[in-house]
């Protein structure tokens, strides 16, 4: 499809447009009923309590048979406590609209329901997404390079990228939504959006331009420009699929539910992160982390920790004992120890490392955790930390697959040996291709082990309550101070 035949009709950012305001009220009352309820919508356990429509661009014109709507919508909620001082506006999302008069059968489970009123009053309104068609839509304007309204579609002109490839949503647990081609491409569309440099393109392509082949290169991304306060959005980044690969975490699951030990491929993953982050000290900026960066680092982690007991109250009775961590690695920067900081991943964990039939290990999703600032994601960290990522993850794992009780005289590995055996084999690993052991600084390893269970009990007990006892157990090791390596 040519850049002309998609149809743009309403201005962008029509926050204040006759259209603009007339389209979101009719939508209103159906998207406080729908959003909510997506799994990537960010602000669970708050109602909704009204819109604000940012920007809202027509890519199929919707009085056509097949409508599509791209719309940046602001979500109004009520401030928790543990938000702090606002401004707090609400957060952007980004929402794929399909309209038809009707919808056949096979979309059923997309309906998101039909205006009373409004310009879309009689239609039915529904997530593209499950539709072959728009998602069609996205990705020859991606091909092509459209530009409609405020949204740029951009791409690699190195990789091919072939025309008609059919689209299927992916269906698996995720924070955004996914869209693969033909087992070709892959499609993230952001969905929590904010404005500024996103990681999870910006990573990417910074490690394809070091020739690093351990995270698929970006053949394209979309952006949206001009949108307030005038710094473009990062809306959705295109990726080589990687047919056939398998994530560490259902690897990590298979072999732990066959009694088998993951050591060497726990050793692989650690010369991967190893790979991508010499790579990345390679191509940004690193800084030397003095006494003052030091304090601000731990009051972070002390602050994240107060959050949680607020919002996690069974964190409480922990707490003093965690914040020792924390306040061991403040002591070692009195002390007069510095660290190096470089940009990592971010929200390292088995989930994020795909291994290709032939066994070679990729790293994907380097947003950073979606609930924290952009600024912050971004900004120069120890390495130390994604190792404590994937290190919480063996852990995870060990603790996630029922197992027969084992007889205790060692002829059978228990949860936690299989972790340990893990562990080690990936700081051996990792230590192979940096030069660098992290086990050989256990006080920044263990604070930032610390910060990530602790985070690991927010989002469970916000996203997936019945997973909590898995980081509330770390926790009770951590603040026993027990031996994890
Ligand atoms: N390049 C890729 N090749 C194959 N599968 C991928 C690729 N990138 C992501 N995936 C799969 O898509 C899903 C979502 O990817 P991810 O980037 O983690 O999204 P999110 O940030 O929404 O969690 C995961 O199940 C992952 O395994
Ligand atoms: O992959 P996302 O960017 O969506 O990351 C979020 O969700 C993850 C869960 O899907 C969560 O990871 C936690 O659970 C994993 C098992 O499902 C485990 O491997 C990780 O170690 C654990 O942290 C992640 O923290 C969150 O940001």
């Amino acid at each position: 499809m040519s850049e002309a035949a998609i149809h743009s009709a309403y201005p962008a950012a029509t926050t204040s447009s006759g259209v603009g305001s007339g389209l979101l009220a009719s939508l209103d009352p159906l998207l406080r009923e729908w959003l909510p309820r997506q799994r990537w919508f960010a602000g669970k356990g708050r109602p909704v309590t009204g819109f604000t429509l940012v920007a809202a661009t027509e890519l199929l014109p919707v009085r056509a048979k097949l409508g599509l709507l791209h719309l940046l919508v602001r979500a109004h909620q009520p401030v928790l406590p543990t938000q702090g001082p606002g401004p707090h506006p609400g957060d952007c999302y980004q929402l794929l609209l399909g309209v038809r008069e009707a919808l056949p059968p096979r979309l059923a489970p997309a309906l998101i329901g039909r205006p009373a009123e409004g310009p879309l009053a009689g239609l039915t309104v529904y997530e593209a997404l499950y539709d072959p068609r728009p998602a069609e839509v996205l990705l020859e304007a991606l091909r092509t390079r459209a530009r409609v309204g405020d949204l740029r579609f951009e791409r690699d002109m190195r990789q091919d990228i072939r025309a008609g490839l059919v689209p299927r949503l992916v269906t698996a647990e995720q924070s955004n939504s996914s869209i693969v081609y033909g087992d070709t491409f892959i499609l993230k569309l952001l969905r929590r959006i904010v404005p500024g440099t996103n990681p999870d393109l910006e990573l990417p392509l910074t490690l394809a331009r070091e020739g690093c082949p351990r995270v698929p290169a970006p053949a394209g991304w979309l952006l949206a420009e001009n949108a307030p306060p005038d710094e473009p959005y990062v809306l959705g980044v295109l990726q080589p699929y990687l047919k056939g690969a398998a994530d560490g975490w259902e690897l990590a699951l298979r072999e732990l539910a066959k009694g088998q030990d993951f050591a060497a491929e726990a050793r692989a993953l650690g010369r991967a992160t190893a790979e991508v982050h010499t790579a990345l000290a390679r191509a940004l900026p690193t800084v030397t982390l003095g006494r003052q960066q030091l304090e601000l680092l731990v009051d972070g982690m002390t602050e994240r920790l107060e959050l949680a007991v607020q919002a996690v109250p069974v964190l409480r009775p922990y707490a003093p004992a965690l914040r020792t961590a924390f306040a061991a690695l403040a002591d070692l920067a009195a002390e007069g120890r510095t660290w190096t900081a470089q940009r990592i991943h971010g929200d390292l964990h088995l989930g994020q490392c795909l291994r290709a039939p032939d066994g070679a290990w990729s790293l994907i999703d380097f947003e950073g955790e979606p609930s924290k600032p952009l600024a912050e994601r971004r900004m120069p960290q120890p390495v130390a930390r994604d190792v404590a990522g994937m290190l919480r993850s063996f852990d995870y794992a060990s603790h996630s697959v029922p197992r027969a009780p084992v007889p205790g005289d060692g002829s059978v590995p228990t949860a936690a040996d299989w972790a340990a055996k893990c562990r080690a084999a990936y700081c051996s690993g990792y230590a192979e291709v940096s030069g660098c052991d992290p086990r050989t600084d256990p006080v920044l390893l263990r604070a930032y082990e610390t910060d990530k269970a602790v985070y690991e009990v927010v989002y469970e007990a916000r996203h997936r309550p019945d997973w909590l006892p898995v980081p509330m157990a770390a926790i009770r090791r951590l603040a026993a101070n027990e031996d994890l390596t």
